[in-house]
């Protein structure tokens, strides 16, 4: 694969003695939608979440194997997490904004992250909620309480939370799955868009959402990936039988 945003090699997750992910070695590509399918329980949350080092909060949770950015490996413990966190983003199923204004929610990260200059954090807030398409919406109220938006609009702010600290991959967890499927429908569309910026991986129990949005699918059974191709192959020739039944509905 060309342009590599992030590997896993040999990655393994275990919860005490269960092992909730399996020896899972994949290449992500840089600039597109990697879905990540599967039954409940099969492991992609908690994969998903150890590529930011999330899983660090869970105790019990152990995890072995490489995950590369370029010459780095995430998951040596010399790590500056916060860092990291800052490269690779997270959006959760339920929109989460911090309990302050829109204006805040969006500049506390490049706050945190040193940025001071007034003029250079009113940018920030307006090119990411621009990117996440919601400056229009919000532009004359920056002021007001996040919680004062409806939901989708919640979700992309959160979106725009993350673009702030400008990372170059984003991982979402279901974030289309809490909202209706007009805001829905606006997630997807902005998850198109911003590909042209950013890596994204998604984990969806929407097919035909994984289909619409994915340029490349991981199919995950029982903490392993049984299949890992184009989102076209997957959807319309899988290699594996097992694949097959899951897309079309015969288990899961
Ligand atoms: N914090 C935890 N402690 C112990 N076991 C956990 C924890 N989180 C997940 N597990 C277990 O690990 C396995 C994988 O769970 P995970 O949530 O990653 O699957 P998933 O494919 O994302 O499921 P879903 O689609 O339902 O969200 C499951 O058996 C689950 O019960």
């Amino acid at each position: 694969m060309q342009n590599v945003a992030l590997s896993t090699k040999d990655l393994n997750v275990f919860y005490g003695e269960k092992q909730a992910v399996k020896n899972i070695s994949l290449d992500f590509a840089s600039r597109e939608v990697t879905a990540l399918i599967g039954p409940s329980g099969c492991g992609k949350s908690t994969f998903l979440r150890s590529l930011n080092r999330m899983n660090d909060l869970i105790s019990g949770a152990k995890i072995t194997g490489d995950i590369w950015i370029g010459d780095q490996n995430i998951n040596d413990q010399k790590t500056d997490v916060v860092l990291l966190r800052q490269k690779i983003g997270m959006v959760w199923q339920r929109p989460n904004p911090f309990h302050k204004s829109i204006y805040e929610n969006i500049a506390f990260g490049p706050r945190y992250h040193g940025i001071r200059d007034k003029k250079k954090l009113d940018q920030i807030v307006e090119d990411s909620l621009t990117k996440a398409a919601l400056w229009d919406e919000t532009k004359d109220r920056l002021n007001r309480s996040a919680l004062s938006l409806s939901g989708g609009q919640q979700q992309r702010l959160c979106i725009a939370r993350s673009i702030a600290v400008s990372p170059s991959i984003i991982l979402m967890d279901e974030p289309a799955s809490a909202l209706d499927p007009i805001s829905s429908a606006k997630v997807e569309e902005l998850i198109a868009d911003l590909k042209r910026e950013y890596s994204i991986i998604i984990v969806t129990h929407n097919m035909q959402q994984a289909a619409r949005v994915s340029q490349k699918t991981a199919f995950f059974l029982m903490g392993e990936v049984v299949e890992y191709d184009d989102t076209s192959k997957i959807f319309t020739n899988p290699s594996e039988k097992r694949t097959d039944d899951y897309i079309s509905g015969r288990f899961g």
